[in-house]
């Protein structure tokens, strides 16, 4: 039997306890009715919360008071988001581009890498950047240092860098070790090869109205560039950033204010951020606190964009550990109308943006459309 129902307001009751798989929601409903006022005792109800694309939630019980709580068990569980998939269209885009670039002007774009010290996951990320370099035909360069370098060292490469003509990208790795001066380290890239788009007058000119930055900082852009891509509006939206980092949370709110949306930022001194998150219509999360956002930090329908990527101990696994994002994904999946995986979701968009942006540099260096 159907009903029309028409829903007032809603408010979620997730069970939080961290291991529960469980897959209901407590949920308390205020609505009216224009056919069964007073009687309803069982019914089939699908409603979209507030993206009329993902619409379906069963209730499966309910007593028969206009606000009521009742049961409901929600059978479709989010769009995962793919980033791995929308990372390798990217890429294929790039390569595209750079072998006509190659073919009409015989440029070939060049990313250099700085890695200072050694620590494994830095190691493995500069290994993995200059993978997907040479995956869609970027030249890259590396350059380690010993963790004991001097800043004097550091800063002598960026200068060559900066007047190599083949270089057209550069990216120091970051976290530098703890006596090198990062913001020394990060200004003395020439603007025009900042493809991490760290720079000042980079992130000074995304915070301006009416200008605009030669870089955008690859992580927060991935995020955008998913948001795009599955067609989620961001105009006239709700949206929190978690965490205000200079790399990730600062520059994500900066670019979603560009995109016309409310930003609101959560950070480790603000009080009850859950009552805030619960408010937005796409939360972006980078804090690296494995598993903080709840299912009831998050709005039925919201779009949940995960950039926290952390290791949990996991004997299971062959690494000794697994990756899990900042987002409880078991129990916000069953709320969010969209969600980015960990890993698979931004993790890769990062990369793919680099290698955007290094293409982007070239042509703009030699003027080619
Ligand atoms: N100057 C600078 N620029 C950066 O862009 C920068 C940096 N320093 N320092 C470290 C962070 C971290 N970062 C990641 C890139 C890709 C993945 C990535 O592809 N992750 C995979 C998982 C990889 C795995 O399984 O280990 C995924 O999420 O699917 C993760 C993290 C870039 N960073």
């Amino acid at each position: 039997m159907d009903a029309l129902i028409h829903l007032s307001s809603t408010t979620i009751f997730t069970d939080c306890s961290s291991s529960s798989s469980s897959s209901s929601t407590a949920c308390l409903l205020h609505f009216t009715t224009t056919k069964f006022p007073n009687t309803i005792s069982r019914f089939n109800l699908q409603f979209g919360i507030s993206n009329p694309k993902f619409p379906k939630t069963i209730i499966t019980h309910c007593s028969s008071s206009s606000a009521t709580a009742i049961q409901v068990d929600n059978e479709t569980a989010a769009t995962v988001i793919d980033g791995k998939r929308v990372a390798k269209d990217i890429r294929e885009e790039v390569a595209v581009e750079i072998s006509r670039m190659k073919d009409e002007i015989g440029i070939v774009p060049g990313l250099a890498v700085i890695l200072v010290g050694d620590r494994k996951d830095s190691a493995t990320y500069v290994r993995n950047k200059k993978k997907a370099c040479d995956t869609v035909g970027i030249n890259s360069y590396e350059v380690r240092f010993p963790e004991d370098s001097s800043e004097e060292e550091v800063l002598k490469h960026i200068s060559k860098f900066n007047d190599d003509p083949s270089v057209h990208g550069i990216l120091v790795q970051l976290p530098l070790p703890s006596h090198m001066n990062e913001q020394n380290i990060l200004n003395a890239v020439c603007i025009e090869k900042d493809v991490d788009g760290f720079h000042p007058l980079n992130i000074g000119r995304l915070a301006m109205r009416g200008r605009e930055p030669l870089f955008v900082p690859c992580t927060p852009k991935g995020c955008i560039e998913l948001l795009h891509r599955y067609d989620i509006p961001i105009k006239g939206k709700r949206a929190v950033v978690i965490g205000r980092s200079n790399i990730v949370g600062m520059p994500a709110a900066l670019l979603l204010q560009r995109e016309d949306a409310t930003v609101s930022i959560v950070h480790s001194r603000t009080k009850n951020p859950e009552e805030i998150t619960r408010q937005a219509d796409i939360i972006i999360s980078a804090v690296g606190q494995p598993n903080m956002v709840r299912g009831n930090w998050v709005k039925p329908g919201a779009v949940l964009i995960d950039v926290g990527i952390n290791p949990v101990e996991d004997p299971e696994s062959p690494r000794g550990y697994r990756l899990v994002g900042d987002i409880c994904y078991e129990e916000a999946s069953k709320v969010a109308s969209a969600i980015t995986p960990v890993p698979g979701g931004v993790g890769p968009m990062t990369i793919a943006m680099l290698l955007s942006n290094t293409l982007l540099s070239a042509k703009r260096l030699h003027n080619f459309r």
